[in-house]
């Protein structure tokens, strides 16, 4: 079985990003999404970019945006892998002909499966909590809501952090984990050891998958 992934969210500071890489993160987020108080503009997102080592992804983060605000973020950061977490339409995301992820915002009621069947071009599908804002609340959803398969790799996101995230992947399974608020000192500042603690966690919980304790 292969390791679970990291992506460490709202990225704003160039030492945020160096701790990320240090600590093992596989991608960061940056969100191009103004009202988020972890906004960047392009210029900034592409002066952190920068500092990113080779197989280091940087993903950037839309929520209902217009073309030319993408397509903007594209042309400096042509290698961003692109999450639409807004009210996007499979359409909207397949525009760019480009790998993407689509978030769910998870609730009692919400159809797992109709979303992922719908949104079948996604990469994967990240979960998320149900907040106000759409994304970024530090909300952890009840997991117990998950069908028992889904039909598209998932990233488990939402109110993780390094208290709850061997939980979460040894319940859910996901192919990588999404966070921001749970390694965080203030929105958008991150925190070098919450970041650590936070892929250590993950890589603990790889080890307890791979060795289950004997009955
Ligand atoms: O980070 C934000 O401000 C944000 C704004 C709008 C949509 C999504 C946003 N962040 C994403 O939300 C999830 C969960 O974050 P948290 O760990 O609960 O704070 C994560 O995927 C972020 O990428």
């Amino acid at each position: 079985m292969s390791r679970t992934r990291i992506k460490i969210c709202g990225l704003t500071r160039e030492a945020d990003v160096d701790a990320a890489v240090e600590a093992g993160a596989d991608a960061i987020g940056l969100v191009f999404y103004a009202p988020s108080p972890r906004a960047v503009t392009v210029a900034r997102a592409a002066e952190l970019v920068r500092r990113l080592p080779p197989f280091v992804t940087p993903v950037g983060l839309f929520v209902n945006a217009d073309e030319a605000t993408i397509d903007a973020a594209l042309q400096a950061l042509p290698q961003l892998l692109l999450q639409f977490h807004g009210d996007e339409t499979p359409e909207q995301c397949a525009r760019w002909a480009r790998p993407y992820l689509r978030a769910a915002r998870m609730a009692e009621g919400f159809d797992l499966l109709d979303f992922a069947h719908r949104f079948s071009s996604a990469q994967a599908v990240l979960l998320d909590a149900f907040v106000d804002g759409y994304g970024g609340g530090g909300k952890v959803f009840d997991w117990s809501l998950l069908p028992p398969s889904v039909p598209s790799p998932v990233v488990l996101s939402g109110g993780l952090s390094a208290a709850n995230v061997i939980d979460g992947v040894r319940k859910v399974r996901p192919c990588a984990v999404d966070v921001s608020s749970g390694v965080e000192v203030a929105k958008g500042l991150k925190d070098a050891d919450k970041m650590r603690q936070f892929c250590d966690a993950v890589r603990e919980a790889d080890r307890l998958i791979a060795a289950p304790a004997r009955a």
